[in-house]
This record gives C-alpha cells, sequence and structure tokens, in this order.
C-alpha cells in the first residue's frame, strides 16, 4: 500500500508537486495520469525515497523508504530503463543487484523468466532494444518479491507486442494481490489495464477515482461502427442502454458501450460489420482539457512555462 499525504516538492520556483494526496491500494492496478511534467516522476520519486519532500509523506507500507527494513523486499520500481552498465550481461546486472540487497541469486533465474528476458540475459546490455531494457527493468525490480511495484511509463517506445506484454504483467501482479501504480501520460495507455486512476495536473490532483467513472465523468468511451443494417443495429445497441447516433450513410456513433461489446450485440442480431473502432482521440482531448484546466480552476499562479518539458 502506498499513502501519499499533503506531499509538495518545490525546484526553486518550480513547484512539481502541489499538496497531494492519495492511496494506492493492493490488488489493483493504479494508473497514474498526468501530461508530460505533471509531478508524475517527482511523486514517484518520492514514494522511493530518492527526491526529499518540501513537506508532506509519501509512505509505503506504513513507513519512509528510508525506514524500511529491507527495501527492496517490500517495494520494486522501473524509473530509469536506460541507468544500467551496458557492458554487463542482464544477468550480471541482476546478480550483483541481488548480491548487494541480500536476496537469493535464485530469484535472478525467476525473474528472469518472470521478465521474459530468455537468451538476451546472457548478452551484454549495450546491445539490448528498448524492450529488452525495459524487461531487464522490470527483472530489477521484481528482484526482491515484493509487494509494491511503481513503473514510470513502462510502455513508452515499446512495440504492440511489448505493450501488451506489460498489460498482461501489471494485471497478473495485481492479480497476486501486489500494490502496483503505473504512470502514462496518456489515458489510452492506461485506460484497459488499470481499475483506479490518479490524475494529476500541474502537480495538483484532478481526479482520483475508478477508471469507469472517469470515462463516464469525460463524456464516455465512443465507438464507431460502420454496417449493412444500421436500422437493425442501434436497436439492439439501445436496448443494451448505449446512446446511439447516426453519423454518416451506414455509421453509427456508439456511446455506453465498449467496441467488444458492439462486436457481440452486432452478432447477436447478425449484422456483419465493415468497420469498428474506439473514438479514441475524443476521449484523450477531454482527459487533457481536464488536466490542463486544474491550474485555471484552482486560481494558482502558473508554473513557470520553462519548466515544461
Ligand atoms: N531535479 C529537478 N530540478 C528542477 N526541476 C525539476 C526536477 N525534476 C522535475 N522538475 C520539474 O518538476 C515538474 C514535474 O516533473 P516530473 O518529471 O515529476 O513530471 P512528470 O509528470 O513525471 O512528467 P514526465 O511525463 O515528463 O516525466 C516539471 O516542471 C519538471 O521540469
Amino acid at each position: 500500500m502506498i499513502a501519499v499525504r499533503g506531499l509538495t516538492k518545490r525546484y526553486g520556483t518550480v513547484l512539481a508537486v502541489d499538496d497531494l494526496t492519495f492511496d494506492v491500494e493492493p490488488g489493483k492496478v493504479t494508473g497514474f495520469l498526468g501530461p508530460n511534467g505533471a509531478g508524475k516522476s517527482t511523486t514517484m520519486r518520492a514514494v522511493l525515497g530518492l527526491d526529499r519532500p518540501t513537506a508532506g509523506t509519501a509512505l509505503v507500507n506504513g513507513r519512509p523508504y528510508a525506514a524500511l527494513d529491507e527495501p527492496l523486499r517490500e517495494v520494486g520500481a522501473l524509473l530509469d530503463p536506460g541507468a544500467v552498465h551496458p557492458g554487463r550481461t542482464g544477468r550480471a546486472h541482476l546478480r550483483i543487484a541481488a548480491r548487494t540487497n541480500g536476496l537469493p541469486l535464485r530469484r535472478v533465474d525467476e525473474v528472469v523468466e518472470q521478465a521474459g528476458l530468455g537468451a538476451a540475459a546472457r548478452r551484454r546490455i549495450g546491445g539490448y532494444s528498448l524492450g529488452m531494457r525495459q524487461r531487464l527493468g522490470i527483472a530489477a525490480a521484481l528482484l526482491g518479491d515484493p509487494g509494491v511495484l511503481l513503473f514510470d511509463e513502462p510502455v513508452n517506445g515499446l512495440d504492440l507486442d511489448g505493450v501488451r506484454w506489460i498489460r498482461g504483467l501489471l494485471r497478473r501482479l495485481a492479480d497476486e494481490g501486489r500494490t502496483v501504480l503505473v504512470s502514462s501520460h496518456l489515458l489510452s495507455e492506461v485506460e484497459q489495464t488499470a481499475e483506479r486512476l490518479v490524475v494529476v495536473g500541474r502537480g495538483r490532483l484532478v481526479a482520483d477515482t475508478t477508471t469507469e467513472e472517469l470515462l463516464r465523468g469525460l463524456g464516455g468511451r465512443r465507438v464507431r461502427v460502420r454496417c449493412v443494417r444500421p436500422d437493425l443495429l442501434a436497436p439492439a445497441l439501445r436496448r443494451r442502454g448505449a446512446t446511439v447516433e447516426e453519423v454518416g450513410d451506414a455509421e453509427l456513433q456508439v456511446q455506453g458501450l465498449s467496441a467488444e461489446d458492439v462486436g457481440e450485440v452486432a452478432d447477436s442480431v447478425r449484422v456483419p460489420l465493415h468497420h469498428l473502432s474506439d473514438v479514441q482521440q475524443s476521449l484523450e482531448e477531454a482527459y487533457l482539457a481536464l488536466t490542463a484546466g486544474s491550474v485555471e480552476f484552482a486560481g494558482q499562479d502558473p508554473v513557470p512555462t520553462g519548466a515544461d518539458r
């Protein structure tokens, strides 16, 4: 469990995190969402004892990181997958980490397996693809078999297979009862994996809610569907509680159901589909408006623009 209370971090004139309070509970994937520069990494660094808060606390299992007896057995993190020695093999890197932290060496084989590093574990890190580096970082995070895990933008730069793999892993870790916090600047990256979302904008809390509620609040998920018989499909979708709008010739925009649900409804009324897709753009835009607006509504002095990255 992670408990953040009144967390504030100031770097000179930049207020990176501003009185942030939220909990991250076990058994769930919690998405930590916000645009670039919103304060996500700073918050994670505070949880991991890498940054000293200006005010407030960030506790892991009720204690600050520095007070944990065996930190790696309690909390693991993927922060910067680049920060490893390129001349070492992945395995050597993990063995050193295990040895210096008093963890059994058998864990190395276990996490190599768990992170899907396979034969790459015996190759030098310098030759790793970004996906392999990411997997190595995840293996290192899992080394102490911790109950609390933080992943900072783990899907950045990964191909579709890598993204799918990480999503599956996060779900499995949460299903095992672990506390999983995963940051992203894109709603679309976490909406399928995270049950809860903590949304930040310019260092402040914007929303702390379930993913379902947030999506509903943003105007809901929309799905575009084109088919031969919209006259049959539209009423069937409405019977399932969806709001359906005709947006073109044989094209419907559906609100309140996922693309999978729409496909199932179409199948149940035997209407072949020619196109079915999520309308991500509008949702992403609504979320950006939400995070951008947080400062205006809060009446804060704007963070200097030079601080944006
Ligand atoms: N060491 C530092 N010194 C000065 N300013 C910093 C430092 N670290 C972060 N900041 C600033 O604090 C703010 C929050 O940064 P942070 O990296 O926590 O945001 P983020 O939400 O993780 O963004 P990103 O997705 O870009 O990593 C930004 O304005 C950033 O420039």
